[in-house]
């Protein structure tokens, strides 16, 4: 309150007791009204409060009315100027009779300024001294607010104005404001949307209405709008937008609504191109993932196929193709396997070498079809005979090997026993029932050998032992059958250089013939002397010979030599004089045989029929066919021919007539017992029989004995030849026999 030079109107004092009883009440009633009072009232004169009510009192902080009554009223305000300024403004005014209004800052009694209102008249305006009255409305609160509220204000113009939204009043359809944002959005300049209908800015009537039906439900009860509309831009564009809605007042829907709307055109393109790109990525996924799939199928099946071709290269390199039993390979590892087993647990292993006899018989006169057929099924028997464990394998050829784990040497032999047993049943291969015998020859770990090379060379001995002492049978190996074998290597290898050391020679043995006891021919026999190893026979070196094949070239030379032997005796006149010479099987077999032994007989100038050649039973066995032809080529030179060792082989009467044969040569074995056996008397008597029957000319072997002569005379035997008259001997010695014998 400024401090004026006028004072504050003072009450009238009573003039009588009666007047004061009245003065009193009225002072009363001015001071309930003035304590009443909702705002503060202060007299003031010669600026001091000369009167005030309870709330000026409450608002300055000055206790009671009566408390402040006496203050300056320059306390009442901020300072000195404040005051002054105040009266400088509010004189003027006053002193024309007017009130002075005005929102003034004032100062409470503990220094805390405040807003007030402030309302000021003189009480007489011709005269200032007598002090003015002010109302004093505290207003501190309200402005606070009001301030606070204008902050508010400015902080919605902010948000309205600045907000990434579109922000949109509308009432009845219409629009009563909009921020900028909104109408940028959709392209129009400011303030032109004022008062437009909504419809402005949608695509059509139905995608206006639609959203009407959409959102004013939602606004009536209360709720807000939350969508995605389609809205329309001033130059037509479509745009996609967000947009919230909520009625100002869901109770009265004449004071509308606001509408926020965000442009998510962009982020929907970009959502729309999203989708195609995860569409596509998808598609391209798939197709991948497809391909992916082909390309695994595809490896997948060449994984399979390599699988199957080195199982297949497997099978092949381990398996025999004939029969599918293992192969030499697969027996190695699985004897290997089986050795270090009974290394480890003290145990045995058996290693039985298969070898069928005269397979070859069967092949050649049969056909490999069914030679082949023989083994498949021969192969089938062998499994169906041994244990699962057991392996049999095929080597090759009629060769089958049988490794038995843990087998013993008793255990062995029964297997074998059954093997011969199972084999003796006949075979029936196309029609035609075969009968099968086979050699075998059994070795043992640990006994015969540390490793599966020396155990099969060591079965492969026994085998070999069982063939050579009879056949059809089985034998477990010796160390004398190694040293047998041993030796066989040692000759074989001496064999090589015998020939042209001047090793070999020819020993003759003189046949005679019983009708006039003539010396008719001398078999050339063939001697080896070794100056280490001594004399060895011919039935020793003789099997290595053919083994070896050097039976070809020793053979050659054995002709040779007996035929350049008869050239001289017959030079020195024992023209009658025939030789014959063995002949082996291999030699026989040669293609140009006929014309070597031509050529041969020509070089010594010998008559073809003075040449008698022996052949075993066995040449034609191998290849009778061929052995026919070879032999109808010789009897067609002129050459003669003999069977030795007649009744030990396979030779048949029918074969004997087709083989062009001009003498059999009675084998010695049967020669032997002529004079106890019964039998053999029986068969000798047979031959001869046979023999002159069809036209065959007989010459008994391993004549010893006057008895043995005697009887092959009576039976009427063509010739003998024997220890009874001459061992085989050297060309001179038999020489001399013969000058005897002829003269
Ligand atoms: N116990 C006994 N033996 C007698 C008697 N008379 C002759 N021998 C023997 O009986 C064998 C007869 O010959 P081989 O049956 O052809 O049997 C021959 C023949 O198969 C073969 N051999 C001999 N020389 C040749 C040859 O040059 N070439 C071929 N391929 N084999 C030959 O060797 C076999 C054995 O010949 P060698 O040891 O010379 O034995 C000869 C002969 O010395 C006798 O009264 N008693």
């Amino acid at each position: 309150m400024p401090e004026t030079s006028a004072a504050l109107p003072t009450f009238p004092l009573p003039a009588s007791p009666c007047a004061s009883d009245d003065l009193q009440r009225a002072l009363r009633e001015q001071q309930s009204l003035l304590d009443s009072a909702a705002v503060g009232i202060v007299f003031i004169r010669q600026r001091s409060i000369v009167r005030c009510n309870q709330r000026l009192a409450d608002i300055f902080q000055l206790g009671s009315s009566a408390d402040a009554i006496g203050r300056s009223s320059q306390l009442l305000h901020p300072n000195r100027e404040v005051f002054h300024a105040l009266v400088r403004d509010a004189l003027p005014l006053l002193l024309k009779g007017q009130s002075w209004r005005g929102e003034h800052q004032m100062r409470r009694s503990d220094g805390a300024l405040f807003w007030a209102h402030l309302t000021g008249r003189l009480v007489n305006t011709q005269d200032s001294r007598e002090g003015s009255v002010w109302t004093v409305d505290d207003i501190d609160d309200q402005q606070r607010v009001r301030a606070m509220l204008a902050t508010f204000e400015r902080e919605n113009q902010l948000l309205f104005e600045h907000a990434l939204a579109g922000i949109v009043f509308l009432r009845n359809h219409r629009l009563t404001r909009c921020n900028r944002h909104f109408e940028d959005m959709l392209g129009y300049g400011q303030g032109e949307l004022l008062g437009a209908s909504s419809r402005a800015w949608f695509p059509s009537d139905r995608h206006w209405q639609q959203a009407g039906r959409q959102c004013y439900p939602v606004l009536q009860q209360g709720g807000s709008f939350e969508g995605r509309l389609k809205l329309r831009a001033k130059d037509g564009r479509t745009l996609v937008c967000l947009v919230r809605s909520k009625a100002l007042d869901a109770g009265d829907p004449s004071l509308g609504s606001i509408w926020i709307i965000v442009d998510v055109t962009g982020q929907h393109q970009s959502q729309a191109q999203l989708r195609q790109l995860h569409a596509r990525l998808q598609q391209q996924f798939d197709e991948r993932t497809h391909e992916l799939n082909q390309t695994v199928q595809s490896l997948q099946h060449q994984i399979r196929n390599r699988q199957q071709d080195r199982e297949h290269i497997y099978h092949l390199a381990h398996y025999d193709a004939l029969t599918q039993l293992p192969n030499r390979t697969l027996l190695a590892e699985r004897s290997h396997e089986a050795i270090a087993r009974a290394a480890a647990g003290g145990g045995s292993v058996a290693v039985m070498f298969l070898d069928l006899d005269n397979f070859k018989h069967i092949n050649d006169s049969l056909g490999h079809a069914t030679g082949d057929a023989l083994l498949v099924e021969i192969a089938r028997r062998l499994r169906q005979t041994v244990r699962g464990y057991d392996t049999v394998a095929r080597l090759g050829g009629d060769e089958f090997v049988l490794l038995l784990p843990g087998a013993s040497e008793q255990g062995a032999a029964r297997v074998a026993e059954k093997v011969q047993h199972m084999l003796r049943q006949p075979f029936s291969i196309d029609r035609n029932e075969l009968n099968v015998a086979l050699s075998m020859g059994i070795a043992l770990y640990p006994q015969h050998g540390s490793d599966f090379a020396a155990l099969l060379q060591c079965a492969d001995t026994a085998m070999y032992h069982a063939k050579a002492t009879g056949r059809d049978d089985f034998r477990t190996f010796t160390p004398q059958m190694q040293r047998q074998a041993s030796r066989a290597l040692q000759l074989e290898s001496a064999l090589r250089k015998a020939l042209e050391r001047g090793q070999l020679s020819l020993h003759y043995q003189p046949q005679i013939t019983l009708d006039n006891g003539k010396v008719s021919c001398v078999e050339a026999l063939l001697r080896w002397h070794h100056p280490q190893l001594g004399d060895i026979t011919p039935s020793e070196f003789i099997p290595i010979a053919e083994n070896s094949g050097q039976i070809l070239s020793i053979g050659e030379w054995v002709i040779r030599s007996a035929l350049a032997q008869l050239r001289r005796w017959h030079d020195l006149g024992l023209t009658w004089l025939r030789v014959a010479v063995n002949l082996s099987a291999l030699q026989f077999r040669q293609p140009r045989f006929p014309q070597l032994i031509e050529q041969l007989l020509q070089e010594c100038r010998i008559a073809p029929d003075m040449l008698e050649l022996e052949l075993t039973e066995g040449v034609a066995i191998d290849n009778p066919h061929q052995a026919v032809a070879t032999m109808r080529q010789l009897h067609a030179q002129g050459v003669r021919m003999s069977v030795d060792d007649f009744g030990t082989g396979y030779s048949s009467l029918n074969q004997l007539k087709r083989f062009q044969i001009y003498k059999l040569k009675i084998d010695q074995s049967f020669v032997r017992d002529l004079d106890n056996d019964g039998n053999d008397r029986a068969l000798v008597s047979a031959i001869i029989r046979m023999a002159q029957a069809l036209g065959i000319r007989t010459t008994a072997e391993g004549v010893e004995s006057q008895a043995q002569l005697d009887y092959l005379r009576e039976q009427g035997c063509c010739e003998v030849q024997g220890y009874l008259f001459s061992a085989a001997q050297p060309a001179d010695v038999i020489q001399a026999f013969l000058l005897q014998h002829a003269a």
